[in-house]
């Protein structure tokens, strides 16, 4: 097994960067943002995605990205858009200046920012080296000042080896309370929040506080120990968007297992590092409708290996293993199932009846 050490340090640390910077578009007030830049969340995406691309580019040129966005609209000529890509480039200046690791000594130009941005145009495939980055997953979370996260993953020859995951709004403390969905003022003051997540192949799953510098300790996280037994007190998340998972079918799986508690909703693969790190213990994705959407790598890759390394296990509805190794989408996947390795089968199973009871067994 090969060792992704340097890799792991370049993507904190370029992690680090984007996320401080998406903290910072959302704590320099929304509103105003909102009103000259039409959209808060496309101003920290194109942010996000130019620093990450920027420093991956410097540190492993010959790698390949796969990520959401292109730089097709800072090239416009719109006044709004002319607004936009100004904005951009002071906050991706400001991320990549910024004292610490990988500092750079001057600022990038606008054509290497839009350059970076550009870098995320790779198909995905089975073979070769190829980071997948969602710059801000969760974009509604973020807007409405919920959970959201900056996700980056290096995949190699199909599998993912590494995630690394900055979740700027959920607290460093698992115990401690989550902020209140929608409450940006406790966002903004809150200063115990922040954290990032790393785990490579083989080596387990760590966090540390976002705001620290790079020489700090990771502490390891573990799923929380559950057994069929005591599977009934199990707690579990679901998306906030109705639209991204099914609630009535995770409802229904919940009630097969004897679990009586309400689920926990939240936006983002914030929910793969709670389940990580032993705050909830069960993430349910079930297909909405006929199941025709395709989950894309990037909303998925980090967090099924930090979940994968800390002690869980990630599946598709069916209880198969995700396929990162056919593109862009998991279009072999239908749905997902994070869970504690112990009881994950048994969830599988509640899963089969749940979609059979409501004639979707085929998905
Ligand atoms: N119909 C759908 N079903 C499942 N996921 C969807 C979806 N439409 C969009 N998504 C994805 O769901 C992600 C958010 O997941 P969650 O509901 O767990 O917060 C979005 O990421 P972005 O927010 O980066 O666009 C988007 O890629
Ligand atoms: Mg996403």
């Amino acid at each position: 097994m090969s060792d992704y050490r340097k890799e792991q340090e370049v993507a904190i640390e370029a992690v680090r960067r984007a996320s401080l910077i998406t903290q910072k578009v959302l704590q320099t007030s929304i509103s105003s943002l909102t009103k000259s830049d039409k959209s808060p969340v496309t101003v920290g995406d194109f942010s996000a995605q130019a620093i990450i691309n920027a420093i991956l580019a410097k540190h492993f040129s010959d790698d390949k990205i796969v990520g959401e966005e292109d730089a097709d609209d800072l090239r416009s000529k719109d006044a709004d858009k002319v607004a936009l890509k100004e904005k951009v480039i002071g906050l991706v200046n400001e991320g990549l200046m910024a004292e610490g690791a990988d500092q750079l000594e001057k600022p990038l130009s606008e054509t290497e920012i839009l350059e970076a941005i550009d870098k995320g145009n790779c198909q995905g495939g089975v073979k070769g080296r190829m980071w997948t980055l969602d710059p801000i997953d969760g974009t509604k979370g973020f807007l409405r000042g919920g959970q959201y996260a900056v996700c980056l993953a290096l995949i190699v020859d199909g599998e993912v080896r590494l995630g690394v995951m900055g979740c700027p709004n959920l607290p460093i403390d698992k115990s401690a309370k989550k902020p209140q969905e929608g409450n940006l003022d406790e966002v903004k003051q809150r200063d115990d929040l922040g954290v990032i997540f790393v785990a490579s192949e083989g080596k387990g799953a760590f966090q540390r506080p976002l705001h620290a510098t790079s020489s700090t300790q990771l502490t390891p996280i573990k799923t929380r120990e559950i057994t069929p037994e005591i599977l009934s007190k199990a707690s579990f998340c679901e998306s906030v968007e109705a639209g991204h998972s099914s609630q009535g079918t995770n409802a229904k799986i919940a009630e097969f297992l004897g679990i009586s508690s309400p689920s926990v909703r939240m936006d983002s693969q914030a929910k793969y590092a709670s389940v990580a790190r032993g705050d909830g213990d069960i993430y349910l994705r079930l297909p909405v409708g006929d199941g025709s959407y395709q989950e894309k790598i990037w909303d998925h890759a980090a967090g099924c290996l930090i979940v994968t390394e800390a002690g869980g296990k990630v599946s598709d509805a069916k209880g198969r293993p995700l396929d990162f190794s056919i593109g862009r989408t998991l279009k072999n996947n239908k749905g997902v199932v994070a869970a504690h390795a112990s009881v994950h089968a048994k969830v599988i199973e509640a899963v089969r009846k749940a979609l059979e009871e409501e004639g979707r067994g085929h998905l």
